[in-house]
C-alpha cells in the first residue's frame, strides 16, 4: 500500500481522499517547518503532499528513495527543487486553478483597502482617535490599473477590475492581442504600463526575467501617487528600492501579501503607514483550500494507483482513461531501449524512436521517456521515465520522435534506433492481443521474441551447427534453454539468435559461447 505524507496546513479533506483510494497517510501539518525531522522521515513515503511551507531542498530529495510524486495543494512550485526532483525520477504537480479565484480576489481587497487606508483607519479608530479628516482616500471608478502578468489570476483580477469600472492595461509577453480583446484588457508594454497606471498588479511567477521587474529605474517611470499591490512573488519588486519611493512620497501606498524572505518577520518596508502587508494569505480562504487539498489528493491518487498524470510540471499528463491503454507501449518502449542499452557500449549520439500504426496515436512523449529511461539504465541505473529525458540532454543526445500512420504488418509498432561514433542499431517491437511485448525486427532481421528475465543476444554467421554447438555448450553448463529464436539476413549470411535461459550465464560459458567458430557476438541480456 503506497504511502503518503502530508507536511503542510493542507485542508483535512485530502486526508480522506488518499484513506478511501487505498492510500495510507500521515497528516502532520508542521513537519514541512522542521527541515532535519523531515529529511529524517521521507524515505519512508511514496508521496508528499504539501502547500509553500515545505522546502523540498535537495538535501531532503537526497534522502526521498521511495519518493514517486510531490503534490502541490497550490500554484507555486518554487518551494521544490525541479531539477533535483525530476533528475531523482520524481513526478511534481501542482493544482494550477484552484485557488487564483480566491487570489485574485485577496489583490482586488489589497488594492481596495489601500485606496481607502483601511487597515490603519481601523487601528486609529479602535484606538479611540477618531481622526476622520486624516484620511482622504482615492476612487478607484475610472482609474487605471496595470496588471503586470495577465494569466490565470491576472486575467480574473482584470475582469474584477472591469467590474468597479476601472480601465484595465496589462503587460504580458504572452498575451496573445485576441486574448485582451476577450479580456477586455489594453495589451501594452512595461513602460507603457509603468506611465499610465494609478494602481499596479503583479501575477507572474518569479523568474530570471521578472526578478525584480519593479526596481528604482521601473519605480522611477512610474506616475507619482501611484499604489503597487504584490499578491504574486517576493522578489517581483525590489523592496529597498520601493521604501525609498514611499519615504519620498513618489509612491503612495504598497500592499504586499509576498515577501522575498518568508516568513517575513522583519523586511523593510515593515512601519510605514502606506503599507499594507498580510503573510501570504493570498490562497487562504475555505473555498480555495478546500479546492486544492481535494485536487491533490485526487491527482497523487491517481498517479500512486494507476499511473495517470495530471499537472505535472516536469512530465506530460497521462489521463486515468490512456494509463491502461499505455502501460504495455510504455513497457514495449523501455524494454527496446533497455536492449539498445545493453548492447552499447560507447557513447551514444543520437536516439530516435519511431511510432507507426496505432501507437503513433498515443501519449508518444510519455513513450519517450520510458525509451530513454530503458536505454540510459543499463549504463546509469538509477534513471527513470521521469529523469531520463533531462540525463539524455545533459549527455548530449540528440532524441528524435518520428511518427506514420501506418505499421506495415502490425497494428503499432515502435522502432528505436541508437547511434553510437562506431554503428546504428536498430529494433523493433510490438505489443499482441494478449498485451505482452515483442520484439519483431533486430537491424532487418526478423524475430517474434518476447523478453524474458535473462537472455543470450547472439550475432552469428549462418551455417550448420551453431545451433547443435551452442545447445551442447550450455547442456554440459547444465543451463536449460528456454525459448530459442533465429533470424538471418539471407541464407548463411548474417545472423541473429536471441535465447531464453533460465537463470543467469557465468562468464566462463559466456566465454566459451564466444570462441564458438560461427559466433561474431554473445552478450547477456537481462529484463
Ligand atoms: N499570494 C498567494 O498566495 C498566491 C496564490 C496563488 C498564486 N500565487 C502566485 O501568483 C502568480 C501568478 O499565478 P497564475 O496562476 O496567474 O500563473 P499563470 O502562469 O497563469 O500566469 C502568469 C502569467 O505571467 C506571465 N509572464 C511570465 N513572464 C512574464 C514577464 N516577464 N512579464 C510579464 N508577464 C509574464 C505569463 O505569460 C502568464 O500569463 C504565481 O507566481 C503564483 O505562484 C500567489
Ligand atoms: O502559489 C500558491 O499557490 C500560493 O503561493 C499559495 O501558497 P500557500 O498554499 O502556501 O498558501
Amino acid at each position: 500500500m503506497p504511502k503518503v505524507l502530508i507536511s503542510d496546513a493542507l485542508s483535512p479533506a485530502a486526508v480522506q481522499i488518499f484513506k478511501d483510494r487505498g492510500i495510507e497517510v500521515d497528516f502532520q501539518p508542521a513537519l514541512g517547518k522542521d527541515k532535519e525531522k523531515l529529511a529524517e522521515l521521507i524515505g519512508n513515503y511514496d508521496g508528499l503532499a504539501i502547500r509553500s511551507a515545505t522546502k523540498v531542498s535537495p538535501k531532503i530529495l537526497e534522502k526521498a528513495n521511495n519518493l514517486k510524486v510531490i503534490g502541490r495543494a497550490g500554484i507555486g512550485v518554487d518551494n521544490v527543487d525541479i531539477p533535483a526532483a525530476t533528475a531523482k525520477g520524481i513526478i511534481v504537480m501542482n493544482t494550477p486553478f484552484g485557488n487564483s479565484i480566491t487570489t485574485a480576489e485577496h489583490a482586488i481587497s489589497l488594492m481596495l483597502a489601500l485606496a481607502r487606508q483601511i487597515p490603519e483607519a481601523d487601528r486609529s479608530t479602535q484606538a479611540g482617535k477618531w481622526e476622520k479628516n486624516k484620511f482622504m482616500g482615492v476612487e478607484i471608478t475610472g482609474k487605471t490599473l496595470g496588471v503586470i502578468g495577465c494569466g490565470n489570476i491576472g486575467s480574473i483580477v482584470a475582469d474584477r477590475a472591469l467590474g468597479l469600472k476601472m480601465k484595465v492595461i496589462a503587460f504580458d509577453p504572452f498575451l496573445s492581442p485576441e486574448r485582451a480583446l476577450d479580456l477586455g484588457v489594453e495589451k501594452v508594454e512595461l513602460d507603457d504600463l509603468l506611465k499610465r497606471a494609478d494602481f499596479i498588479t503583479l501575477h507572474t511567477p518569479l523568474t530570471e526575467k521578472t526578478k525584480n521587474i519593479i526596481d528604482a529605474t521601473a519605480i522611477n517611470k512610474t506616475k507619482k501617487g501611484v499604489r503597487i499591490i504584490n499578491c504574486a512573488r517576493g522578489g517581483l519588486v525590489d523592496e529597498q528600492a520601493l521604501r525609498a519611493a514611499l519615504d519620498s512620497g513618489h509612491v503612495a501606498g504598497a500592499a504586499f501579501d509576498v515577501f522575498v524572505t518568508e516568513p517575513a518577520t522583519e523586511n523593510v518596508l515593515f512601519g510605514h503607514p502606506n503599507v499594507i502587508c498580510t503573510p501570504h494569505l493570498g490562497a487562504s480562504t475555505t473555498e480555495a483550500q478546500e479546492n486544492v487539498a481535494l485536487q491533490v489528493a485526487e491527482q497523487m491518487s491517481d498517479y500512486l494507483m494507476t499511473g495517470a498524470i495530471t499537472n505535472a510540471v516536469n512530465f506530460p499528463s497521462i489521463t486515468a482513461e490512456e494509463a491502461p491503454k499505455l502501460r504495455p507501449f510504455v513497457e514495449l518502449a523501455e524494454k527496446l531501449g533497455s536492449f539498445a542499452g545493453q548492447l552499447t557500449e560507447t557513447g551514444i549520439s543520437k536516439v530516435q524512436i519511431a511510432y507507426e500504426g496505432t501507437v503513433a496515436q498515443m501519449n508518444t512523449r510519455a513513450l519517450t521517456s520510458a525509451a530513454l529511461a530503458g536505454l540510459l539504465r543499463p549504463m546509469l541505473g538509477d534513471v527513470n521515465v521521469v529523469s531520463a529525458p533531462v540525463i539524455s540532454k545533459e549527455r548530449g543526445m540528440v532524441v528524435e520522435e518520428v511518427t506514420r500512420e501506418v505499421a506495415g504488418d502490425y497494428d503499432s509498432l515502435i522502432t528505436v534506433t541508437v547511434e553510437t561514433e562506431k554503428q546504428k542499431r536498430w529494433v523493433s517491437g510490438t505489443v499482441f492481443a494478449d498485451g505482452r511485448p515483442r520484439i519483431v525486427n533486430i537491424k532487418g532481421i526478423r524475430m517474434d521474441a518476447e523478453f524474458a528475465p535473462s537472455m543470450v543476444y547472439i550475432t552469428n554467421l549462418d551455417k550448420p551447427g551453431f545451433i547443435g554447438t551452442f545447445s551442447g555448450t550450455l547442456g554440459e553448463a547444465n543451463i536449460n534453454i528456454a525459448t530459442f529464436h533465429v533470424g538471418r539476413e539471407a541464407p548463411g549470411g548474417n545472423a541473429i539468435a536471441l535465447i531464453e535461459i533460465d537463470g543467469d550465464l557465468p562468464e566462463q560459458v559466456l566465454a566459451k559461447v564466444r570462441a564458438l567458430p560461427q559466433v561474431q557476438q554473445a552478450k547477456p541480456l537481462h529484463f
